[in-house]
């Protein structure tokens, strides 16, 4: 099998580290280049501890992608930038898959058109943990039983964006088999601005930030007498690992965007 030369954007960060670690450990997956605004020219295995890679950090997605050539890269960056880097890749005839969360529904549907037009394959997971896609899907089965519905979601305080990418997704499953209607009390007030979440199609989502914890999330489901919850749990960022080697073999395959992880595996 030919090798895979990828590019890591945000190869500095948490995930941005494991993924170059996961590279490493695949002999078909080359590691084409990394950019970091801060690492700019440092050999990227010096800075995250592997020993000297012979390949120095750029300091953006443009010049990485004018500097090497690859067939795919690997955004884990900000809510911010990832647009723009999806993009430029399109553009470049390099094919994203993508973990960045905080695209809003309109951003994926314009990427969507672009990668139309070029032909171009492109993947964009809010969660790559198997678990957590398996949580997404069984969660928006459940609710054409089981309308009463509300989402828990808990990270790390390192986290930019609110609610998180996974519980946004998770509400769009939900919402495409529940019925629309206002849960809850019809006369209920908060007494504190915020206490009942934000509200999505009728439903409510609850975001927790606390240092210690690393991506969690219940569904919690009510009907007459009785409960059920639905829970994952991502206990560190090497259960992201399987799904983001999945979707960098799979990308190649496409000639589409394709929105969440469940729709490349056989569900
Ligand atoms: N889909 C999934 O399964 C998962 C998704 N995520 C998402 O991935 C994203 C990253 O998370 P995490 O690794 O924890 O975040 P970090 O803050 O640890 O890493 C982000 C990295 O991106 C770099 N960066 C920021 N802006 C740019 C830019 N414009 N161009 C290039 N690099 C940039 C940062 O700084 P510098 O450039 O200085 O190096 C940093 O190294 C978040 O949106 C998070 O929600 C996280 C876990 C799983
Ligand atoms: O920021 C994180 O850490 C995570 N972000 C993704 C999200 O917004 O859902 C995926 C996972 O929950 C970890």
């Amino acid at each position: 099998m030919m090798s895979i030369r990828i590019i890591v954007a945000g190869a500095n960060g948490r995930m941005g580290r494991e993924v170059v670690k996961m590279i490493q450990q695949n002999d078909h997956f080359t590691l084409a280049g990394g950019v970091s605004r801060s690492q700019k020219g440092r050999d990227i295995g010096e800075v995250i501890g592997f020993g000297p890679l012979e390949v120095a950090f750029t300091g953006s997605v443009e010049e990485a992608l004018a500097k090497h050539d690859a067939e795919v890269l690997v955004d884990f960056t900000t809510p911010q930038s990832v647009k723009e880097h999806v993009e430029l890749a399109v553009q470049a005839g390099v094919r994203p898959v993508v973990g960045t969360s905080g695209l809003s529904e309109r951003d994926i549907k314009e990427l969507e058109q672009l990668c139309r037009e070029r032909g171009s394959g492109a993947i964009i997971a809010p969660n790559f943990a198997i678990g957590a896609v398996l949580m997404m899907v069984f969660a928006g089965q459940a609710a054409k039983y089981l309308p009463h519905v509300e989402i828990i979601e808990s990270h790390h305080d390192r986290k930019l964006d609110a609610p998180s990418g996974t519980a946004m997704k998770t509400a769009e499953l939900i919402a495409e088999n529940r019925h629309e209607f206002k849960q809850g009390h019809q006369g209920e007030e908060e007494v504190l601005d915020g206490a009942r979440g934000a509200y999505y199609q009728g439903f409510r989502v609850h975001s927790v930030r606390l240092p210690g914890l690393v991506a969690h999330q219940e569904v919690l489901f009510g009907g007459p007498g009785q409960l059920l919850t639905i829970r994952h749990d991502s206990l560190n960022r090497e259960s992201f690992m399987p799904g983001v080697k999945l979707a960098i073999e799979k990308v190649l395959e496409l000639d589409h965007l394709v929105y969440g992880l469940e729709n490349i595996l056989d569900l």
